[in-house]
């Protein structure tokens, strides 16, 4: 029935018949529990030409679920087993796997996203999904993107400018803020411990540039302490410790590393401190601050009437039983020995390689849990808060809401049935991807929700968000070639967006929806931070910085211009000279091309050498090796009236890509 609807709305006159799955070629990004069923699907739906990417292991906690996979396979890529798998379940696919990280693999460029018809994203976080959309807009492939939480799921399709995006609509946060005040001064709840814990890891193990690294020393300044601070400085502690954050105190320390006096710190004299904010307590019990050896003595498990595990009548794995103070005290020291040794290796490592020098935090690394639920639950004891079992710690503090193997096995079907939608609109004969009629697509939501009547349900497709940062705008980016870990954040302010793209001193924003401001036109330059490599400032293959400048027209100055131009970062690693970059852009190669054809002839005509169209920089051939040629195009548009500005910038093409 659906099929003959389906071949109804194919116009067949304009050689629209459609692709069958045998005819074409499919990119899956994401072999975990949803791509490892459309995998699956789709073999034995007879596509016959697929791409996978993945940039993970396999783990013992994948083989419930991702079967795909056999005990005897941990440790390996998940990309390259799954597509051994295939291959034995179906011996005539033509299946490649590509085991590497989607956002910065310096193989996933447009130009390998034109090697496929389609591309189904069934990845599990969205800033991989917000690339690959990204991607996708960029090379006008259609995309699938497939996910599912818990008994929920949903198959939605992103068709550039015929539909919504991934970014049209903002999605809600995924992970729940609080109050820092509530994390560093007042926790009430079990929650607030664990994000606490967090914190603490990354004050003394995680990034120290990275802006979201949270204090989590007690804070004077707390709105509900009523005194500026004023009263609980002046109270200091025996040590003073509370005065400085944890990370510069932890910094001092560190040359003699003493677990114990970290303890004392964290639960005793920080604990001290806030009592002195009375006004915090007067309406809450007041946290009671232990030292370790206290620590070491209580065999207390259970709070606030909490039920005892040890005596619940289902019988519990260890991870799911609560400890004795004593055991958490003892875990702490423990997990903060591994970890501290673990950070000196890496930092050590880090000198002489790309790793980074810091750890970063993973519910999966027994240590980094084992961390976190001690010191939460130490912290939860100290404030009267019930405690919580390593095992929910890890489903609380890695926010995970457990997969269902049957709602991934659904979410996977509904994926290639639309697959096969998209395909069937696909022009056959022609490398002109742009479907033809969506009128039979969907959205597919798979929602337990009972009001809404249906399991499954298929919603029409919406239309693009005219204001959506990534799609509103289709004007394709200038795509720059360079090396992340070598080029300045001066070089590309200074030498690339001033010098060559002649703007004069834009706000350089990341377009990647957080709006976050890599360099501010307003504020003077920081030199310390223009030094920095762009990989520094987590710019990563793929990135689309937007250059942006209002300014007075000297000519006019009532008519304010907007200029604006979108550059998209490509890293490469073949590029060695830090000045180095490559501005190319095979969209307007065959425009280059013909410009300068005209202006040859032009110049043949006019014989006249001094045309500044076509120049050779001398000045950069030495430090580029690579020959250059410049050329005005007209971009960005008068605001007012909408016809086209005299603002131009300067493209370097290298020759190569436009002979
Ligand atoms: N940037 C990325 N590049 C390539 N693959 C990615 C990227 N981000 C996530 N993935 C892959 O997407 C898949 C998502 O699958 P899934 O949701 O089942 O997660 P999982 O990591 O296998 O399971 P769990 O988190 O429950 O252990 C994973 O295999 C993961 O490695
Ligand atoms: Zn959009």
């Amino acid at each position: 029935m659906a099929k003959a609807n389906e071949s109804a709305t194919i116009d067949k006159s304009d050689n629209s018949i459609g692709k069958s799955p045998a005819e074409s070629s499919v990119l899956v990004v994401g072999a975990g529990g949803i791509g490892c069923e459309l995998l699956k699907s789709l073999a034995l739906c007879r596509f016959r030409s697929i791409g996978v990417i993945d940039l993970d292991t396999i783990e013992v906690s994948n083989l419930n679920r991702q079967f795909l996979f056999r005990r005897e396979h941990v440790g390996q890529p998940k990309a390259t087993v799954a597509c051994d798998s295939i291959r034995r379940l179906c011996p005539s696919i033509n299946i490649e796997p590509f085991h590497g990280d989607v956002i910065t693999d310096p193989r996933f460029d447009i130009s390998f996203y034109k090697r496929y018809d389609l591309v189904i994203n069934a990845l599990d976080n969205v800033q991989a999904r917000q690339h690959v959309n990204r991607m996708c807009l960029l090379c006008s492939k259609p995309l699938i993107d497939s996910g599912s939480t818990g008994y929920n799921g949903q198959a939605t399709l992103i068709l550039k400018g015929r539909t919504q995006c991934y970014d049209c609509i903002e999605k809600p946060k995924q992970q729940r803020t609080y109050a820092v005040c509530t994390i560093r001064n007042t926790p009430s709840q079990p929650i607030h411990c664990i994000v606490w814990a967090k914190f603490l890891y990354n004050q003394l193990f995680g990034d120290n540039d990275d802006p979201n690294n949270e204090d989590v020393t007690p804070d004077a300044d707390d709105p509900e302490n009523g005194t500026n601070g004023q009263e609980a400085v002046s109270s200091t502690t025996e040590n003073g410790h509370h005065r400085i954050s944890t990370r510069d105190w932890i910094q001092a320390e560190m040359e003699e590393f003493q677990p114990v006096r970290i303890f004392n710190k964290l639960f005793f004299d920080d604990i001290n401190y806030l009592t002195t904010m009375k006004n915090l307590w007067e309406k809450r019990r007041q946290p009671i601050p232990i030292q370790y050896e206290q620590a070491r003595q209580i065999q207390e498990k259970t709070l606030n009437g909490q039920s005892d595990h040890e005596q619940s009548a289902t019988p519990k794995l260890n991870d799911q039983r609560i400890q004795s103070i004593n055991e958490y005290a003892q875990m702490f020291i423990e997990s903060l020995n591994e970890l501290k040794q673990r950070c000196d290796k890496q930092r050590q490592a880090a000198s002489s390689s790309k790793e980074p020098a810091f750890l970063v935090w993973d519910k999966n690394d027994d240590a980094d849990l084992r961390f976190v639920t001690a010191s939460a639950n130490l912290r939860a004891y100290i404030f009267g808060i019930n405690l919580t079992s390593k095992f929910d710690v890890k489903s609380m503090a890695g926010n995970i809401i457990p997969a269902v193997a049957t709602t991934n096995a659904i979410v996977a079907g509904i994926t290639v049935l639309q697959a096969r939608k998209v395909l069937a609109t696909l022009p056959r004969s022609s490398n002109d991807h742009t479907l033809t009629s969506i009128k039979q697509l969907t959205n597919v939501f798979i929602s337990t929700d009972r009001k809404t009547g249906a399991i499954i349900q298929s919603i029409q497709l919406e239309e693009p968000n005219p204001s959506c940062i990534q799609c509103s705008d289709l004007e394709q980016p200038v795509r720059v070639r360079l090396n992340m870990s070598l080029f300045t954040l001066h070089s590309l302010y200074e030498r690339l967006i001033r010098k060559h793209l002649k703007m004069n001193k834009p706000d350089v924003i990341i377009a990647d929806g957080s709006g976050r401001i890599l360099v501010s036109a307003d504020d003077d330059e920081d030199e310390e931070m223009m030094l920095k490599t762009l990989d520094q400032f987590k710019l990563i293959n793929g990135t689309i910085l937007l250059c942006e400048e209002e300014y007075d027209d000297e000519t006019n100055e009532a008519l304010l211009q907007h200029m604006k131009i979108k550059l998209m970062l490509e890293h490469t690693d073949t590029i060695t000279d830090k000045n180095e970059y490559i501005i190319v852009d095979d969209q307007v190669i065959g425009e280059i091309k013909q410009i300068k054809q005209s202006l040859k002839r032009k110049h043949i005509e006019d014989d006249d050498d001094d045309d500044d169209n076509i120049q050779h920089l001398d000045d950069y051939q030495n430090e580029i090796n690579i020959v250059k040629k410049t050329k005005k195009l007209s971009t960005s548009h008068d605001e007012h009236n909408n016809g086209p500005m005299h603002t131009s910038f300067v493209m370097l093409v290298d020759d190569q890509a436009s002979a």
